[in-house]
């Protein structure tokens, strides 16, 4: 079994292609070798594969072996492998997803290599049922959530996949494993949530770290920079276009107006290819 070890601002995946569709066992493989220490280790398991309504369709395993709908470093990374094999050199790239229908990617490149990679991450859903939480309204905005015996104050919004975005005093010095897995597994959440810890510092540029659901602490998350930005607007926090900057580095988001669409730029990285003899 051959593998590219790929990642988005350190968010690592292993990715495969070559597969009609996803193994029996894909579950079983994931949490294997993603396993840091027995395993390849990475956030996730990847597979490219064919697609009847787009370039390639992908499919993202996160490394508890759980299936999310959609992952925004994962679409980088695709588009990425994609375009650098590609003798043509397409720089509009379609991504099926499995949650967040086919999304259209832009590829900037320096010879032949891609570099920074745009994608229209689609509309964001605020409805709170939809998203879903157990709050049945037409926005979940700066509610109270409570865990641990501490409460803090959440935005939902998906972008294909939970998100709960909560403002804290400074992100980067969060402690991100005392209050992440409980409010993943929080049960406004059915069914869970990846957890954005933001800290505005101007009108275009915030801090952000997260608790990935099924994955725990992670680098970055593409969605979840998306989620933030959508709920910094919500809250009147920050312009529309903003730089997220997460630990692995930093994305530039931007809800559009006009067609209520985000829009997420980003590099992705190729490190290195690997075989398992299993
Ligand atoms: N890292 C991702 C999101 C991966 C999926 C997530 N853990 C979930 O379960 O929804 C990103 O870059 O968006």
């Amino acid at each position: 079994m051959e593998f590219t070890k790929m990642n988005g601002l350190g968010n690592d995946f292993i990715v495969l292609s070559g597969y009609k569709e996803l193994p029996d066992n894909v579950a079983e493989l994931a949490v294997r070798w993603c396993n840091r220490f027995f395993g390849i280790g990475a956030d996730g398991l990847v597979f490219i594969l064919p697609s009847e309504k787009a370039d390639v369709q992908m499919r993202i395993i996160n490394s508890d072996g759980s299936e999310p709908e959609q992952c925004g470093n994962a679409i980088r990374c695709v588009a990425k492998y994609v375009y650098d094999r590609d003798p043509g050199k397409r720089e509009a790239i379609t991504v099926e997803t499995r949650g967040a229908g086919v999304q259209q990617v832009h590829v900037t490149a320096e010879k032949g290599i891609a570099k920074a990679i745009r994608v229209d991450m689609g509309e964001p859903v605020l409805q709170g049922l939809e998203i879903p939480t157990t709050i049945d309204a037409e926005r979940v905005i700066d509610q109270p959530i409570e865990a641990g015996g501490r409460t803090f104050t959440f935005t939902a919004v998906s972008m294909g996949n939970p998100h709960c975005v909560i403002d804290v005093e400074d992100a980067p010095s969060f402690d991100l494993a005392a209050w992440g897995p409980l409010l993943e597994q929080h049960p406004l959440f059915p069914n869970k949530a990846n957890v954005e810890f933001v800290t505005v510092r101007s009108r275009d540029y915030a801090d952000m770290r997260v608790w990935e659901r099924g994955a725990g602490p992670t680098l970055a998350c593409g969605t979840g920079a998306c989620a933030t930005l959508v709920a910094l607007v919500l809250t009147g926090k920050t312009d529309r276009t903003a730089t997220i900057s997460l630990k692995g580095g930093d994305l530039l988001i931007e809800w559009n107006e006009a067609d209520n669409r985000v829009y997420m730029t980003g590099p992705a990285a190729e490190v290195y290819k690997g075989k398992v003899e299993e």
